[in-house]
């Protein structure tokens, strides 16, 4: 305990600093912008963020006489922190930069805990969560659970990948595998078999990507750099690791970026995004998440019920009837206990 304390307020006066060196940049800024007024700034337009680095973002012209350039700008001070993937409304100046001048509402947010363990936004308008796995590492049921019940949480629509379809000819439990995948397409989820490393199944995917904002999750080696490599050929991923620019030096952060796929659609990616998911579920959000529970919510004897053991239990009763399966049942169960010992209540 004592040591999770003084772990949190070490994080806290890191924080703290990072705080104040946030509140000079923004003064910086708001000098910048005010020697530029007076007619050095040109017209408002739209644009979208593809990469932040504090109150400087890389900003995208999404039409106008800019359009596809992609602008260091400064964010107007009376604007809240902008992230990757945010529309904004930007006015370049005459130096290859410009002046964010207002945000447009977000569609849906992806966020994760900052230092404190508060949750912060860290991308914005995101509507695709591909969710990864493969026959080798083993896939955990519960870990793809996790990931649908936060795309529910979050408003996004998921897709679920099974890479390495080369491995499961293989594969002793490949007809588990497909058969699991199948369980997954009946209760409604698209799923896709493919790839990257024969680039089979690679064309479905594209299309399945066209016309979103999309992000990549999964546990590590299931393929997702892979993947993503195959998808955008020639673009450096470790771009994400840029150098920004404090007065004092620079230093390096890591920021999502936003990319465009050559086929249509966005891919918004970080290591962070890569763990969105993993934490920060509620109860509610848990059984909201598993949706073939919906119809039965509600229709317990007890207003309460925990759906574990208790008489009289529509969930149970629904998994006794066949229409709940007992492997999501006891998914739902596994990630219950994991809520209930505060892992994920920050
Ligand atoms: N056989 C086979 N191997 C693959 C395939 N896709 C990726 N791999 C291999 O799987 C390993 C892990 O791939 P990565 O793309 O690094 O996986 P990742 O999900 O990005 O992993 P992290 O970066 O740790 O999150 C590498 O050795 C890849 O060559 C595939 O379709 N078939
Ligand atoms: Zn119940």
């Amino acid at each position: 305990m004592a040591k999770r304390h003084l772990t949190r307020r070490q994080s806290w006066r890191i924080q703290k600093i990072q705080d104040e060196r946030a509140a000079r940049a923004e003064r910086r800024a708001e000098k910048a912008e005010e020697s530029l007024e007076g007619g050095d700034l040109g017209p408002e337009q739209p644009g979208l963020v593809i990469a932040h680095f504090g109150v400087q973002v890389d900003v995208e012209a999404t039409s106008g006489e800019f359009a596809g350039q992609i602008r260091r700008c400064y964010r107007r001070a009376n604007l809240p922190s902008l992230v990757t993937g945010d529309q904004v409304v930007w006015r370049a100046d005459n130096q290859q930069g410009g002046v964010i001048v207002a945000q447009q509402p977000r569609q849906t947010e992806l966020c994760r805990p900052d230092q404190r363990g508060q949750l912060k936004p860290v991308a914005a308008n995101v509507d695709r969560l591909i969710i990864v796995f493969a026959p080798l590492p083993t896939p955990y049921t519960n870990l793809i659970d996790r990931y649908l019940v936060a795309a529910e949480q979050a408003g996004l629509e998921p897709l679920l990948v099974m890479n390495k379809s080369d491995l499961l000819a293989a594969a002793a439990d490949s007809a588990e595998l497909l058969h699991w995948l199948d369980d997954y397409s009946r209760l409604g989820y698209p799923t896709l078999l493919l790839s990257a490393g024969a680039g089979d199944g690679l064309d479905q995917l594209r299309s399945n990507l066209q016309g979103h904002t999309s992000v990549f999750v999964g546990q590590s080696g299931v393929g997702k750099s892979s993947l993503i490599n195959a998808l955008l050929p020639g673009q450096d991923l470790r771009v994400g690791a840029l150098s920004e620019s404090t007065g004092k030096g620079t230093h390096t952060t890591t920021t999502a970026r936003l990319f465009h796929f050559p086929d249509g659609g966005d891919l918004i990616d970080s290591p962070g995004i890569r763990e969105f998911g993993l934490t920060h579920i509620s109860h509610e959000e848990l059984l909201e998440g598993f949706i073939e529970f919906r119809p039965f919510l509600g229709h317990c004897r007890f207003r309460d019920c925990q759906h574990l053991h208790e008489p009289g239990c529509a969930l149970l009763q629904a998994v006794e009837n066949g229409d709940i399966s007992a492997v999501r049942m006891a998914s739902y169960r596994h990630i219950l206990s994991t809520l209930d010992d505060g892992a994920d209540s920050y």
